[in-house]
């Protein structure tokens, strides 16, 4: 039951673009140019390269922004979706061309924005009052966890790390130019966290407002880095929580985002996403935040008692090495290495946050062990966003390696119900309002066939037995 790897969202960080004039490739707004550049002044290049080695969101240490600035060329375009969206764009020639000749529609309802302020959305959100955090987005309706919440074009799409000689600000003046006056009102209603004259009011927006979205950059002799700024309407009211209820996913084929809920969200709770990945200790979380986008947090896992706030951050560090420590599922069914588990917190510190899973067996195996406390510790700190159905996946496999026909079967239900039984999409659509719309699960007949097997026919399943088997083999060298 292998499950979808996720990528954490990454991070943007907050250097200007080099600046220095007439050393890199021009922006050519109408036609696809390679300009031959000089390489930009050795200064300039130590000091990017030292903030993109230091930024592991971007997970590039090597970073040569000479070499970078030598192969780039951009175009700048409009697209203009069938829905009725607009994304104004920079990119690199190579990015460009690894895009669709057309964009697929969006895979579920879409709503291309609300307006500027306070607004109906799609009648599954709303843009409202979040006190102190400015505005935010709420549910308008119970989210069920899985359900998308909405889909959504980007405004402007623009390369983190910019290889171009001409300023900042003229290239998001121009991206800005070409938006229809409703896009232009939309994205200077945004909000702007940036220190006033640190750069332009449009700057200052994007960088308040950005998500980093990746868009793979090709067959360039130096590759780069595939993070881009993008902003929504939409998904860029969304606060920050560092045990936030929702993520979102970009997809280039049909170039949005999707906005989805990561737990059950209950009508009239905010709706959150994490800007940076939340498995830092607390004081490294909200100084990124601080560094990259200029507020400090205010979430309830950053202003938890001293006591608490040391529990947290042990549980969070635990949580974020956990699949790097945890041996090969393979290598465990021959019983080489395991892995072993943190203190966990106490009952009480549990109870707050609902029922706690259940204690495991003392007997338990240590792999199974270490899944349960990590399911445990996810509900606790509330972060769903690192996929609990990964555990729940691995710990039904554990049992069927195991050949614990009762504890397999017990877990399996449990991946099927997350799978199979899950809402996708709000079948109202676009715009659907009140209570008539609902919520349809998806892909329930091939998968549910596939568990259906392997409930009544354990045996069926493609690891069953293995670490049986494989330790029965070593017992027989043995003697
Ligand atoms: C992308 S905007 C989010 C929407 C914004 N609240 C609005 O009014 O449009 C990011 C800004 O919201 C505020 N914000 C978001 N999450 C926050 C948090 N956890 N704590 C404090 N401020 C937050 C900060 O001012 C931040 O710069």
């Amino acid at each position: 039951m292998p499950s979808k790897d996720r990528t954490p969202s990454p991070s943007l960080d907050s250097f200007p673009a080099w600046c220095s004039p007439s050393a890199g490739p021009s922006l050519n707004t109408n036609t696809k140019t390679k300009t031959k550049t000089k390489t930009p002044p050795p200064h300039i290049c130590a000091k990017i390269n030292a903030q993109v080695a230091a930024n592991p969101a971007l997970g590039r240490p090597d970073f040569d922004f000479a070499n970078h600035v030598r192969s780039r060329a951009y175009t700048i375009q409009t697209f203009e979706f069938e829905d009725g969206g607009e994304s104004a764009v920079l990119l690199d020639t190579g990015v460009e061309r690894l895009l669709p000749p057309a964009f697929a529609p969006p895979y579920a309802p879409f709503r291309t924005g609300t307006g500027p302020g306070p607004g109906p959305g799609n009648g599954t959100f709303v843009i409202g009052d979040a006190g102190e955090n400015g505005l935010g987005m709420f549910a308008a309706r119970d989210i069920p966890s899985g359900a998308l919440i909405l889909a959504e074009h980007p405004l402007i799409v623009a390369p983190y790390l910019m290889g171009i000689s001409v300023r900042l600000a003229d290239v998001y003046a121009e991206l800005f130019r070409r938006l229809s006056p409703e896009s232009r009102h939309d994205l200077m209603a945004l909000a702007n966290s940036r220190p006033v004259g640190e750069c332009g009011a449009l700057e200052a927006v994007v960088r308040t407002n950005a998500l980093g979205i990746q868009l793979r950059v090709p067959d360039v002799e130096y590759p780069e880095i595939a993070t881009h700024r993008a902003v929504f309407v939409n998904t860029s009211r969304c606060n920050h929580s560092c045990g936030p209820n929702a993520r979102w996913e970009w997809d280039t084929h049909t170039f949005a985002l999707y906005l989805s809920a990561v737990r059950p969200i209950m009508h009239g709770e905010e709706i959150t996403i994490q800007y940076i990945a939340c498995t830092a200790p607390r004081d490294e979380r909200r100084a990124a935040l601080e560094a990259l986008y200029g507020f400090t947090c205010r979430c309830a896992y950053c202003t938890l008692s001293p006591d608490a706030t040391e529990k947290s951050d042990a549980a969070r560090v635990w949580l974020g090495e956990f699949w790097g420590s945890l041996p090969p599922f393979e290598a465990w069914c021959l019983e080489r290495g395991t892995l072993t588990s943190p203190s966990t917190p106490s009952d009480e510190d549990r109870s707050e946050n609902g029922e706690p899973e259940p204690e495991p067996e003392p007997e338990t195996d240590p792999r199974i062990r270490a899944h349960l406390t990590a399911l445990r510790l996810i509900k606790h700190e509330q972060l769903h966003v690192l996929d609990p159905e990964r555990h729940v996946d691995e710990i039904a496999m554990c049992f069927g390696a195991l050949g614990d026909r009762e504890m397999f079967r017990a877990w399996t239900r449990r991946v099927r119900d997350a799978k199979v039984g899950v809402v996708g999409v709000c079948s109202g659509g676009a715009g659907a309002e009140g209570e008539g719309a609902e919520w349809e699960g998806e892909g329930k007949g091939a998968r549910g066939e596939v568990f259906r097997k392997w409930l009544e026919r354990p045996e069926s399943f493609p690891t069953w037995g293995w670490k049986v088997g494989f330790r029965d083999e070593r017992e027989e060298e043995e003697e």
